[in-house]
């Protein structure tokens, strides 16, 4: 494809009115947005130049992280962060107008952060009922929109009851009230998106392997690293290396940007004490309503 057809395009985990949608839809109002049905797709969209950004969801406010974004981005492709978005998310129980007197539900669908978001509500409201994971929220709304014969549900946002042409049979359905996501806008190259807040908090993400010598307090070590430096860290956690167990790397977002003297003092560090570091980029935060 053209560099200048792939200008604009957007992968993001769809279909229309996903959650992931509408953070694309933030950052990136005028722009095409292509959907896929699976985050890495919208991954490999970027990586094999398809399009020029993907947008996928990171981390949730009462889920944790999305592994599969976490892991596909240290382990199999090579791309950088160039802004990250943060939405508040309300899940809504959605249903086809045809259904929405009935006593019971035969099943209901959504995203598996969805269903954990609402863990507490269904347990109490609809013990007995299937929990079916699906895509996305909009990919199970939309499935229930296309089968009014069968009494199911799905978990959702507004827009895609208004999308698909459903009815919201119960509002706010998620556990705790400050549900955030966090997405990712991803690219090929390491540049940043502007600042939209004009507010100048840039953050950096990296990825730490730790040295293969499992020495005593090396842990301590890398995180003495950057406490000395003053650099804080606003996140830090493990995930495995998947080369064996009690094997992990660590993924730390610092507020700071990559380029700036002390996280340069820092990378060397971390080098000397036979840390691998890999560096997904500095970038600004997006926030929607
Ligand atoms: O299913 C969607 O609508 C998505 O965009 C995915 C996703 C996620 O992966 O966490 C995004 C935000 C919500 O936390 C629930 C689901």
């Amino acid at each position: 494809m053209a560099e200048t057809s792939l200008k604009n395009r957007i992968s993001f985990l769809g279909p229309e009115a996903s959650f992931t949608h509408l953070a694309a839809s933030r950052v990136f109002p005028g722009s095409t947005l292509v959907p896929f049905t699976s985050i890495p797709e919208c991954i490999e969209a970027v990586a094999e130049g398809s399009v020029e950004y993907a947008v996928v969801p990171l981390e949730n406010a009462l889920e944790g992280s999305v592994p599969l974004t976490v892991d596909y981005l240290f382990h199999e492709a090579q791309l950088y962060v160039v802004a990250e978005v943060l939405s508040p998310i309300s899940q809504h129980l959605l249903v086809h107008p045809d259904n929405a007197g009935a006593e019971s539900l035969e099943a209901i669908y959504s995203h598996p952060h969805a269903l954990a978001q609402c863990h507490k509500f269904l347990y109490y409201t609809y013990k007995n009922t299937p929990l079916e994971q699906y895509s996305s929220t909009a990919a199970a709304a939309k499935m229930v929109s296309e089968l009014p014969e069968r009494n199911i549900a799905a978990i959702g946002n507004e827009f895609s009851a208004e999308k698909y042409g459903l009815t919201i049979l119960q509002r706010d359905i998620h556990d705790f009230h400050f549900n955030h996501t966090r997405f990712f806008v991803l690219s090929k190259t390491n540049h940043r998106l502007e600042d939209p807040s004009h507010e100048g908090q840039v953050k950096t993400t990296l990825m730490i392997s730790p040295p293969k010598d499992d020495r005593s307090g090396v842990l301590h070590q890398v995180l003495s690293v950057f406490a000395w430096r003053q650099l804080n860290l606003s996140k830090i956690e493990s995930r495995p290396l998947k080369t064996g167990l009690g094997n992990y790397f660590f993924i730390a977002d610092v507020l700071e940007d990559e380029q700036a003297p002390m996280m340069r003092g820092a990378f060397e560090e971390l080098a000397a004490l036979g840390c691998e570091v890999k560096s997904l980029g500095s970038y600004f935060t997006y926030k929607s309503e």
